[in-house]
């Protein structure tokens, strides 16, 4: 007996075999069918889809053989992929040195005829065969040893299919895991930034001061024109049927809209003022050094240029405007500015009201 050679490039074989990550891999109907045509066109009852693997051959499909894999000493497979041009047919196996005393031939599964076909990849490294076998010496026709050259074809197709598709689900993975990072970064630093504003008392959607700095100016603002005996005044401005917009555009262009105002505000109030955000679609302005008429003038004003103002949805604002009173709490004066806006609503909103 004679055991088969290693072809001169094995290494870089294995590594091709490999990389189809086959070896092992659980029977697919697919080539149980290629090997069935096969062995039907050759009229033999035996026959294996097999991988030459370092030291066995591994069966991927195989037809009248009980076992799933042999060695590679002993086996006809390893013979055949040394020529990955020729179909190696073996008529009488008693009559071929190489196989006359093998024990596949002497003991189970009793061979005698052999034919296989290399499995030549693209890259011409041979993977193993498709093979078909008798317990009766036999001869091939032309036809059928270009059928099972052909069919051997098909099996490589085959396996190549199975390789990109693995490659396409790996890069599929990948993107997704890509994409998840992404997410993950993108959410960080929108906390980083909420944070940042938080800090800094800037209300993140529209740049404006937050509520809570907003109070703290307002604060300082009274008890210096308390102390400097000068006006300050107070507008609350609440922008009208702003749930419609949320409604029939979606929350991320109400969040648009409210990032515009928070802009438009910012350009329209004399450079004195403190615009900020007190809440939701509300918005305040401090006005310093501005009496009940002077703050009445520039609530109008605003008024007026929201309602001219080229927005992305068009807006108008309800204001109402307290001016504050010596000894009167924050709270009071929030309160009478509260009334006003309210009265502006229900007066039929685009308006300014200003309380007593
Ligand atoms: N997109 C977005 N919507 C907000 C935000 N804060 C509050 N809102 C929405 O603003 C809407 C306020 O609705 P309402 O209080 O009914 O007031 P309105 O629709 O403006 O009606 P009037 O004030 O009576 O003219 C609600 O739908 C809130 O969900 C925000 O930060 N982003």
């Amino acid at each position: 007996m004679l055991k088969p050679a290693r072809p001169v490039t094995e290494a870089a074989r294995l590594d091709e075999l490999y990389r189809y990550e086959i070896l092992d891999t659980l029977p697919e109907q697919a080539y149980d069918d290629l090997l069935a045509v096969a062995a039907g066109i050759c009229g033999t009852p035996m026959g294996s889809v097999s991988l030459v693997d370092a030291e066995r051959e591994w069966y991927k499909a195989a037809l009248g053989v009980e076992t799933r894999e042999g060695g590679r000493d002993v086996s006809f497979c390893g013979h055949a992929i040394l020529d990955p041009s020729q179909l190696m047919v073996v008529e009488d196996a008693l009559d071929d040195p190489r196989f006359n005393d093998n024990p596949r031939v002497l003991g189970s599964p009793n061979i005698r005829f052999y034919a296989g076909a290399p499995l030549v990849s693209p890259s011409g490294h041979v993977a193993g065969t498709l093979c078909v076998m008798d317990r009766e010496p036999r001869e091939l026709s032309p036809f059928q040893r270009e059928s099972l050259v052909r069919l051997s074809r098909q099996v490589v197709t085959l396996m190549e299919l199975r390789r990109v598709n693995r490659q396409l689900r790996q890069h599929l993975e990948e993107r997704e895991w890509y994409e998840q990072q992404m997410q993950d970064y993108q959410r960080l630093l929108e906390l980083h930034n909420e944070e940042l504003s938080t800090q800094l008392g800037v209300d993140p959607l529209t740049g404006l001061s937050s509520r809570r700095a907003f109070t703290v100016a307002l604060e300082k603002a009274l008890s210096h024109a308390a102390m400097e005996q000068q006006p300050v005044s107070l507008a609350l401005i609440d922008i009208d049927h702003f749930k419609a917009i949320n409604d029939v555009h979606g929350h991320p262009v109400g969040d648009q809209v409210l990032a515009e105002f928070g802009q438009l505000l910012r350009r329209l109030v004399t450079p004195a003022s403190i615009p900020a955000r007190h809440g939701g679609e509300e918005f305040v302005v401090l006005l310093p050094g501005m009496d009940r008429a002077r703050a009445t003038r520039e609530a109008e004003a605003l008024c007026r240029a929201v309602r001219e103002a080229q927005l992305s949805q068009p807006l108008t604002v309800s204001i109402g405007v307290a001016a504050w009173r010596v000894g009167e709490s924050t709270a009071e004066l929030y309160a009478r500015a509260d009334a006003a806006l309210y009265a502006a609503k229900r007066g039929g909103r685009d308006r300014v009201m200003v309380a007593d």
